[in-house]
């Protein structure tokens, strides 16, 4: 059953706000004002990472907040909210879903992500669990888990995932025709029409970030297309 969180989400556009530490726009005060701008756009939610972002943005923003929280651990190539540990910090910064990787990589210690899942059910029972996933074989399991819903976030960003430029279409496709569970359509998506595939395709919602909030990469995309000069 579709959580009626997530069921209001359908057709929508959601806007991923994150700046990493190396980042110019880092800090939980520019994402929150980035995260105002998106509202202010007509966002249908927000994606965020970290908790101080998260209590940031939710102080400032009434749509619904995705949360993750990238932490690595050096046992594992996992990073979108690991653990449990990280799932508790962003439930409790009051993110309203929270994302966690679901693809197939070995985890901290070891931790099989039929057990995470559990975890947050029986910890968390009211955040629903978004599953970034890699592949069709990892999206289908992530499923079988009781995963609220499945997002491409990570198609690219596995050793094993097709590298592709550009969305990855043929995943959101395959597992939106499953029916089993509402499929997000995130990573690499720019332009409108890439958008309208993806709901042509059956996505439920669309998920947004570089293209919007990250201004040095849409700067470079200009400047590398016009071959702009770099003045020194
Ligand atoms: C792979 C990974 O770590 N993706 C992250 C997940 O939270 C973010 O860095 C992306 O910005 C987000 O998925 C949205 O995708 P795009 O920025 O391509 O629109």
């Amino acid at each position: 059953m579709t959580r009626p969180l997530i069921a209001s989400l359908r057709g929508g556009f959601i806007v991923s706000c994150q700046a990493l530490e190396n980042e110019p726009l880092h800090g939980p005060e520019m994402m929150a004002a980035m995260a105002s701008a998106a509202e202010a756009g007509g966002a249908s939610a927000i994606r965020a990472n970290t908790p101080q972002d998260i209590a940031f943005i939710k102080k400032k923003c009434k749509v619904p907040v995705i949360g993750l929280y990238k932490k690595h651990y050096p046992d594992s190539d996992v990073y979108i909210t690991p653990t449990l540990r990280e799932v508790s910090e962003v439930v409790r910064a009051g993110a309203d879903i929270v994302a966690i990787d679901s693809t197939a990589m070995a985890r901290p210690g070891n931790e099989k992500l039929e057990r995470l899942i559990a975890g947050v059910k029986e910890n968390f029972p009211d955040t629903p669990i978004m599953a970034d996933i890699s592949t069709f074989d990892e999206g289908l399991e992530a499923m079988k888990l009781g995963a609220d819903v499945v997002s491409t976030t990570m198609s690219g960003y596995t050793p094993y995932s097709p590298q592709l430029a550009g969305p990855d279409f043929e995943l959101i496709g395959k597992l939106a025709a499953l029916g089993r569970a509402p499929v997000f359509a995130e990573g690499r998506i720019w332009t409108v029409e890439e958008c309208l595939r993806c709901y042509e395709a059956g996505a439920h919602a669309v998920v947004i970030g570089t293209a919007i909030t990250r201004p040095q990469e849409i700067v470079r995309r200009f400047v590398t297309r016009l071959k702009v000069k770099a003045q020194s």
